[in-house]
């Protein structure tokens, strides 16, 4: 029985999945039931990674997701629209869905599940987090069992890639963003890497799945890697951190907000001793800490055509393996996505974090002290405090605060920055 696979997109992860479509051997037997019937591209002329016949490609899409032939529609066009109403006419049509696109499913998912569990079919999306790296299909199985108490990870390749350069070879933020996208890791508009929506669209499905409701994507808290300088990069590793692009997803610990979840992206110190301070280049790792099976780490190529392009071929090969053996396919429990409640999610001013402050401020007496009374007097107590630099009369200070609600950090800065020896305050990163 071969089942048929209406293509959508035909760009860097759509060539790398027909890569794997068209060169089974010693790949899965159930690639050999696979059979690419057709592919939808907006240019017919524009020059492919893969060659395909002619007559394959199509730049109308909406009568490859309504062809009576197709079994499997497979999005690989990204961006919110046309996507999300091929998705859904897709599945109006009978169609199982697999899909990379995280932007959608984070914001549309809700609709898109709900259609897709009306009509009884699936929609999968292991390639939408973490790339290659299997973290979608884990959760929803081999995890399910555990109570899922944070999630944390470096889930954006072209971010952590330009980190990871600028770390290494002191580069320049413009020049490695350019290499990470001619290297296929970036999305058509690179902004949502790099000012992190990216990674917020992903910690926003991997949290709904680990704590089994759904996740108002607008209610996350993002920040990107655009302020991150040298400095800070090089002060960080002299105070033992290397900085990455983290997203974080926990359950709140405060009793007083029971079942909320506290979910954000931003760029954090992470102590060199812990394991997400050497993941570097285009990996992805997440750190899945659950009851009872304690801290287990995802790790893998997060982002690239044939690391991406294993993840989606793998979900076409397990809706193909249903399609075979049920005759009447009905939601299996373990694939399908049923949780219908809203997470409630706790506003960022009342998370407790750590934070690196670098300032420069008028080289003067009293300064430091000056600093010390302010942040004590919002309850924000000081790890360490350390003038690093000298520029003609004004002096670079980094301080470290011991763990603090932002709230009251926040407060706190605003004072420091009204301060009239304070020149100005190039960065506040928080610290894991
Ligand atoms: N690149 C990566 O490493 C990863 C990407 N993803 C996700 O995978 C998806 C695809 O990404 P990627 O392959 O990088 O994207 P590309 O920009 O490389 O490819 C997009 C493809 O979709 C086609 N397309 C786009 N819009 C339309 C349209 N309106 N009508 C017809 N065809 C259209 C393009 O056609 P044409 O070629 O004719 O222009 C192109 O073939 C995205 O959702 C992305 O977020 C997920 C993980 C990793
Ligand atoms: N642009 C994304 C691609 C994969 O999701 C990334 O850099 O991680
Ligand atoms: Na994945």
């Amino acid at each position: 029985m071969a089942y048929n696979i209406g293509l959508l997109g035909l760009g860097t992860v759509g060539a790398g999945t027909v890569d794997i479509l068209l060169n089974p051997e010693g790949r899965h037997p159930l690639l050999g039931d696979l059979n690419l019937y057709r592919v939808g591209v907006r240019d017919l002329n524009k020059p492919r990674a893969v060659k395909l016949p002619d007559e394959l490609l199509t730049t109308d899409l909406e009568a490859i997701v309504s062809d009576e032939a197709v079994d499997i529609v497979v999005e690989l066009i990204g961006g919110l629209e046309p996507a999300r109403s091929l998705i859904l006419q897709a599945i109006a049509h009978g169609k199982h869905v697999v899909t990379a696109n995280k932007a959608v499913i984070s914001r549309y998912g809700d609709e898109i599940y709900d259609a897709a569990n009306a009509a009884g079919v699936y929609v999968m999306l292991e390639a939408a987090v973490g790339g290659g790296i299997p973290v979608i299909n884990p959760l929803k199985q081999a995890l399910g069992v555990n109570r899922i108490q944070s999630v944390i990870g470096i889930i954006n390749g072209t971010t952590n890639y330009i980190l990871s350069r600028m770390q290494q070879e002191g580069s320049d933020f413009g020049e490695v963003l350019v290499d990470a996208q001619s290297l296929g890791y970036a999305e058509a508009d690179p902004t949502a890497d790099v000012d992190g929506w990216d990674a917020a669209d992903k910690i926003a499905i991997l949290a709904a799945l680990a704590f089994g409701g759904r996740v108002k994507r607008e209610e996350v808290h993002c920040e990107g890697i655009r302020s991150i300088s040298a400095a800070d990069i090089s002060y960080a590793q002299k105070l033992g951190f290397r900085i990455k692009l983290l997203a974080i997803a926990r359950r709140d610990p405060s009793p007083d907000a029971i079942d909320h979840l506290q979910i954000r992206v931003h760029p954090t110190l992470v102590p060199l001793s812990h394991p997400l301070a050497s993941i570097n280049g285009v990996f992805n790792a997440i750190l899945v800490e659950g009851d009872p099976i304690g801290p287990v780490m995802f790790y893998g190529q997060g982002a690239g055509a044939g690391p991406t392009a294993s993840a989606v071929t793998s979900d076409i090969i397990n809706i193909a393996a249903i399609l075979k053996t049920e005759t009447e396919p009905i939601p299996h429990p373990l694939l399908s996505c049923t949780h219908q409640h809203y997470c409630t999610l706790t506003r960022v001013e009342e998370l407790e974090s750590r934070f690196y402050i670098r300032l420069i401020a008028k080289d003067r007496p009293k300064v430091i002290g000056h600093l010390g009374m302010i942040f004590g007097e919002h309850g924000v107590s000081l790890e360490s405090v350390v003038q690093i630099g000298f520029r003609e009369d004004l002096a670079e200070i980094v301080i470290v605060t011991h763990e603090t609600r932002e709230g009251n950090f926040r407060e706190a800065l605003a004072e420091v920055e009204d301060l009239e020896e304070i020149d100005t305050v190039p960065s506040v990163i928080r610290v894991l």
